[in-house]
């Protein structure tokens, strides 16, 4: 499978690797999109080499995990390819799709919308497992059987519901300051509303304590790493990170949640821990 229209918009030469931006048109959302590649100098040089994706939370776009979190020297040198979709379509028409930072643009919330205007466009869940991952392992020559899976805040909460929603596509999940259960808290309310419409019973299979409540055996028996900041304004209201651990324990699921006094939600937090993230991904895509 090939992304169509595929173009490079500028690429970087980074700790002997390359960082590249892309544009490509999605068959899946409709429109053009772009990603982030990381392609470290294993995969220059032709080797077999993982890919692992971040998914970024709201307001943010393919750059900023290249631009903020610091992960390419580390990258480099553990032989991981890391893709960074964009967080939403964009440039669709929808009225008032840009009016809000926690819902539309930016905040596409890594599933597929069900209402209308949305359900057009935001299909985010399908874009990036059915068009962007095996576009992006054939057409650069990565290894389709060794895919990982991360993200921040709604990418946190994208990177867990995307792992439980797809068995066996994953090989290793973590995530920093996701968004936990947010089908009980005010960003998931706002956005489960407006994609999936009033009917809750439909947000449960896109909310990850409620997917993980329901596993009668671990998915990810190799351990699921989570760190969090204490000092994070979200983490109370938002995040809850308490009741994914919960369903872990019910389910037997290992997990390593990590609580850190004074860090806050930002990408100095995600720096800071961004290198365990990657050899906890390296030693599970080896
Ligand atoms: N504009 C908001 C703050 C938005 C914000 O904090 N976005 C986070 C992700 S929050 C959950 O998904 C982020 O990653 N921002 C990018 C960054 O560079 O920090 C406000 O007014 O509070």
């Amino acid at each position: 499978m090939s992304l169509d229209n595929l173009e490079l918009i500028s690429e970087h030469a980074c700790f002997g690797g390359v960082q590249r931006f892309y544009k490509h048109s999605s068959a899946e959302i409709g429109l053009p999109m772009r990603f982030g590649l990381f392609l470290p100098p294993q995969a220059l040089a032709g080797q077999a080499t993982p890919l692992l994706t971040y998914l970024a939370g709201l307001t943010c776009t393919e750059e900023t995990f290249a631009i903020k979190a610091g992960a390419q020297r580390q990258a480099a040198e553990l032989g991981l390819a890391i893709l960074t979709p964009d967080t939403s379509p964009r440039g669709a028409g929808i009225t008032g799709e840009d009016h809000h930072w926690e819902f539309g643009v930016g905040a596409g919330f890594y599933l597929d919308a069900t209402e209308m205007p949305w359900s057009g466009h935001w299909c985010m869940e399908s874009y990036i497992v059915k068009e962007l991952l095996p576009g992006v392992t054939a057409q650069f020559g990565l290894d389709g059987q060794r895919l990982g899976l991360f993200g921040h805040s709604m990418g946190g909460h994208g990177a867990l519901t995307l792992a439980l929603r797809h068995p066996g596509v994953f090989k290793s999940v973590s995530a920093f300051a996701p968004i936990s259960a947010p089908t009980q808290c005010p960003w998931g309310h706002n956005a489960f509303t407006g994609y999936l419409g009033q009917d809750e019973s439909t947000w449960l299979a896109h909310d990850a304590s409620a997917l993980m409540a329901q596993q009668t055996s671990a998915p990810y028996a190799n351990g699921i790493l989570i760190d969090q900041g204490l000092a994070d304004k979200f983490l109370v209201e938002q995040l809850k990170p308490e009741l994914f651990e919960a369903a872990c324990a019910q389910a037997g699921q290992p997990l390593t949640l990590r609580r850190h006094a004074g860090y806050d939600h930002g990408y100095y937090f995600i720096q800071t821990f961004m290198a365990d993230h990657l050899r906890h991904h390296a030693e599970r895509l080896a």
